[in-house]
């Protein structure tokens, strides 16, 4: 039997990483892309069975690029979903990281009670001219490139891993990427500062999407995924939707709303219920919401997995 294969970014990304942790690296195939539109697609279009898409982050909030994608352009109910621990780290050429490096993975930053970091920059960081950067991690690191690289113009790249891959290929001491340990190690590139993120506690949640169901080793708790449309002409819909939920004490974990593209000012509300959406409970509660003139749209119902993890001392297990 062929291995299934399983599109994400890649190679050198968290996502990478984040799906090697969670599925493992022999059971499936995995097949990387450079920009997240070809991970949707590939998927889409059949190339590919599962897609791996970074859906939310502690810092940056909500990937909407992400969820537009899933709303708007593709329909592949979302299989599973689980996080990741994010730390971002500045990465460079080699030859300029033996006098530039001010930490390795063993000996993280020292950060002020506030959470900011305690550093000394080099002073060779002030020749530094370029970040490459994917937009959301960028986003998580946005205290660390203000303090110490204010000067440096930032370039956005379609991913982390191909961030690493073009300081490589350019050859310039002066350019720098925000990256992974993975793809520092897999490029021989060296590490100027490891977890710049603002948050030392940053995690990502991943979700797997596809056209067909998937087995896991462990059950995870159900959860299901909602766009609620309400009728133009009713007011007080929304909280009419959200008390169908309240009073069933169904808990709903994510609320966002999410302009519908098609008028200015008209919403949908994007919704993570905890619960399957076959319990009797929650099939009232989409019942009600639609007897009152909301779409209801299923986007998944899936095993949700936490990451358990003692940070800096290795040991980590998915739950
Ligand atoms: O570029 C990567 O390494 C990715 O996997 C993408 C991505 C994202 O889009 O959120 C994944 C996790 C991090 O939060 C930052 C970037």
């Amino acid at each position: 039997m062929r291995k299934k294969r399983i599109a994400m970014l890649g190679p050198g990304t968290f996502s990478e990483e984040s799906v090697h942790h969670f599925l493992g690296t022999t059971d499936y195939e995995y097949v990387p892309f450079k920009l997240i539109s070809d991970v949707f697609l590939a998927t889409a279009s059949g190339e590919t069975d599962y897609s791996v898409i970074p859906i939310e982050n502690t810092i940056e909030g909500s990937v909407t690029l992400h969820i537009d994608w899933l709303v708007h352009e593709v329909d592949l109910p979302m299989r599973a979903e689980w996080v990741y621990p994010i730390d971002m780290n500045l990465i460079g050429l080699p030859s300029i990281t033996a006098e530039a490096s001010v930490s390795s993975n063993e000996t993280p930053l020292e950060r002020l009670e506030s959470g900011e970091l305690k550093l000394v920059p080099p002073a060779s960081w002030s020749k530094i001219t370029k970040v490459f950067s994917h937009t959301v991690a960028l986003a998580q690191c946005r205290r660390f490139l203000r303090t110490y690289l204010p000067q440096a113009e930032i370039e956005l790249m379609g991913s982390n891993g191909e961030s690493v891959r073009l300081v490589r290929e350019l050859g310039d001491p002066n350019v720098v990427a925000i990256g992974t340990m993975n793809a520092a190690g897999m490029y021989e590139m060296g590490v100027l500062a490891s977890q710049i993120q603002d948050n030392p506690d940053n995690s990502t949640r991943f979700i797997l999407i596809g056209r067909d169901e998937i087995e896991f080793a462990s059950a995870g708790k159900m959860k299901t995924t909602i766009l609620v449309t309400p009728p133009d002409d009713y007011p007080g819909a929304l909280h009419q939707a959200l008390s169908a939920f309240a009073w069933r004490r169904i808990n709903l974990s994510r609320l966002e709303s999410r302009p519908t593209k098609r008028k200015l000012g008209k919403y949908y509300f994007y919704m993570d219920v905890e619960g399957s959406k076959d319990s009797v409970l929650v099939r009232a509660a989409f019942e009600e919401i639609e007897a009152i003139g909301c779409q209801v749209r299923v986007l998944g119902c899936y095993p949700s997995y936490n990451y358990e993890v003692q940070r800096h001392e290795g040991n980590s297990s998915l739950s």
